[in-house]
């Protein structure tokens, strides 16, 4: 453990993506003194952190997750839904499957027309560059994938600490993946960088393509930062509550944080400047309702003296859930179900140990991106109007939900947004009834060889909470994603469930497949769609990007933080990490979460 300051003037909690990026940048200048505190352990050079292919072992493990479980989920059959979440110095950056994808234009637009000015899709465009360093695949990568046509080299990061590359790791599936959705007339050559992209592509990973381990948010501590003298890292050391004051003004001021170490000791730090509040989606309204920011009703129920009744802390939580069909592959075909054979395993760790290479270097995911399709294909104007004209018209809504929902329906009815991302994975996934932990979800229980397509909704309409559950911070939030209570949700996931027909019996995807071998059974045909709705009840996970928790929006609407990133009503307190976004973007979220903490760094850095 660094020896530490008696007072820092930036103190960051939590050495996640927003954390890492922010204590990072802003150590740069070296007149100014950083301490970033994280809960987990330093793993770096840990191969189960580090090695692409490893992250089933982290999962369900405490030294690597913080493993939370929804409560019963009323709307997917009562079932109990886990969100891992990465505890480390990397967060969850070191624990995901690394792909890179980018938000949209319309989802930085919908952000600032909910009050947030200067988080426009021009203005964020530099950061989705900043934080990664971009290396072409190889030409055989390259011609498989067809990367070409969309991957614009020069458009990509260039000196950002993040490795991205797509490295030798696909096959048959992937190449077929992009040719079938051309034949489903969904193909563009856009890049997915530039805000607007439909179709199917397969995105970069974060995945270093010398040494072939992953690169994740502790990039942002390399040995040359680490050793910057304004710079400490304390890991092991659990942030138990911020420090407030309450100043003569009536404003709120950050003092400092109170910290638990390894060792059992509790310590006071103190914090000059600025506190910034990067522990996650499920740990910064936790943090914030510990010190008395929060719903005036949670905190008395718990005995915690109200600083700041802010009633929006916890609340607002969005997801984006999925449903997921394992399809048997033809005779032949490999997918990584194989890797339940002891001795594949071993020749795969060993093929890795000396070559940096092969299915341990990385997940060959592919992707894509459509509007709103149903069973037989996309859906017209007509109807996507009336559908969400019927679920979204006469509706009693607060102004904040209103204001959501008018932007995301401008988003859905643009037939140029991605409503759905088609995500196809090597593997065979399940979902229980009960409870669903992230080993159940990867376990090989079915006996033949499998592959899955998920199907990601990627505007959701429901909103979830996160609450303390006690006054102490060992005790885990309740967490409550209330997925599919909002019934339009129900609505556009089963549509797009139902499309995965298409893609499994439309050439050459459908080749690479034993004809109607699918599991559940229920999924042998999906043209009905009452039946769909029934199978994604039972089928539904989330592609793990809980956001929007401490939300960017105006104090009025239930906002959390302002456009500068500050609490309302603090003077010093910032929230740099996920849970600020006011809305669920397009894709997965990390690219976003980096180029929101760049952004943060900047911000925080202008206004000394
Ligand atoms: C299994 C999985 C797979 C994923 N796959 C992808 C993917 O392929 N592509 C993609 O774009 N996104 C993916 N994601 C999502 C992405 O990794 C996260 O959205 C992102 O890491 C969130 O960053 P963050 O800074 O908000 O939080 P985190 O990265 O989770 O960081 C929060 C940090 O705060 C620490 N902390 C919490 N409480 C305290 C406390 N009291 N005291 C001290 N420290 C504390 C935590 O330990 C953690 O290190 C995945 C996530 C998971 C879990």
């Amino acid at each position: 453990m660094a020896d530490l300051k008696s007072s820092y003037d930036y103190i960051v909690i939590g050495a996640g993506i927003g954390g890492l990026t922010v204590a990072s940048r802003l150590s740069e200048d070296v007149d100014v003194n950083v301490l970033l505190v994280e809960a987990g352990a330093n793993r770096m050079g840990d191969p189960r952190v580090e090695t692409p292919g490893f992250i089933g072992l982290q999962y369900g493990n405490p030294e690597f997750d913080w493993d939370y479980m929804s409560e019963p989920q009323v709307h997917a059959n009562n079932r109990q839904i886990g969100q891992p979440r990465g505890r480390m110095v990397g967060g969850s950056s070191g624990m995901n499957f690394s792909l890179i994808m980018y938000p949209s234009s319309a989802n930085f637009e919908a952000w600032e027309s909910l009050g947030n000015d200067g988080w426009g899709a021009e203005t964020m465009a530099p950061y989705l560059r900043k934080f990664h360093t971009y290396t072409s695949p190889s030409e055989t990568t390259s011609k498989l994938l067809a990367t070409d046509r969309y991957m614009k080299e020069h458009d990509q990061g260039a000196d950002g600490p993040v490795p991205v590359t797509l490295p030798d790791i696909y096959g048959p599936f992937n190449e077929a993946w992009d040719k079938t959705f051309e034949q489903l007339g969904f193909s563009s050559d856009a890049d997915p960088i530039a805000g607007r992209k439909l179709g199917a592509f397969t995105s970069p990973l974060s995945v270093d393509p010398k040494t072939g381990q992953r690169g994740y948010a502790a990039a942002y501590y390399s040995p040359e930062v680490a050793q910057r003298p304004n710079f400490d890292l304390i890991s092991e050391a659990m942030v138990e509550r911020i420090l407030l004051n309450n100043e003569a003004d009536g404003e709120v001021v950050a003092t400092g944080i109170q910290i638990r170490t390894k060792d059992g000791k509790q310590q006071q730090i103190s914090g000059g400047r600025e506190v910034i509040l990067s522990a996650g989606t499920l740990n910064s309204p936790q943090l914030l309702e510990l010190s008395g920011i929060g719903s005036k009703e949670v905190l008395q129920k718990h005995d915690i003296p109200v600083v700041l009744d802010r009633p929006g802390v916890g609340e607002n939580l969005q997801d984006h859930a999925l449903t997921s069909l394992n399809f048997e592959i033809a005779d032949g075909q490999i997918s990584g179900d194989i890797l339940r054979d002891p001795n594949v395993l071993q020749s795969v760790i060993k093929l890795y140990e000396e070559t940096r290479g092969g299915p341990l270097a990385g997940m060959p995911i592919s992707v894509a991106y459509l509007p709103l399709v149903d069973h037989e294909g996309k859906l017209s104007q007509e109807i996507v109007e009336d559908l969400l004209a019927k679920h979204l018209d006469n509706e009693s809504l607060s102004p904040a939900r209103q204001r959501q929902y008018d932007v995301q329906r401008k988003v859905l009815l643009d037939s140029q947004n991605a409503s759905s991302e088609y995500i196809f994975l090597p593997a065979q996934l399940h979902m229980n009834p009960g409870a669903t932990t992230m080993n159940d979800v990867l376990a090989k229980t079915l006996p033949g060889n499998y592959i899955s397509i998920m199907i990601m909704h990627n505007h959701p309409f429901s909103r979830g909470s996160v609450h303390i559950r006690s006054s102490k911070i060992d005790d885990k939030p309740i967490y409550d994603p209330n997925y599919l209570s909002h019934p339009l949700d129900l609505e556009i996931l089963a549509r797009h469930t139902q499309f995965a027909d298409q893609i499994a019996t439309t050439e050459p995807f459908a080749s690479l497949l034993k004809p109607g071998a699918r599991e559940p059974q229920s999924a042998a045909d999906l043209s009905n769609l009452d039946k769909t709705k029934d199978l994604v009840k039972e089928r539904l996970y989330h592609c793990f990007h809980p956001v929007g928790t401490c939300a960017m929006m105006p104090a009025d609407l239930g906002g959390v933080v302002d456009p500068q990133l500050k609490v309302h009503g603090t003077r010093n307190l910032r929230v740099v990490d996920a849970s600020v976004f006011p809305l669920e973007p397009t894709g997965n979220i990390q690219a976003l979460t980096y180029a929101v903490a760049e952004r943060a760094a900047d911000i925080i850095r202008s206004s000394r």
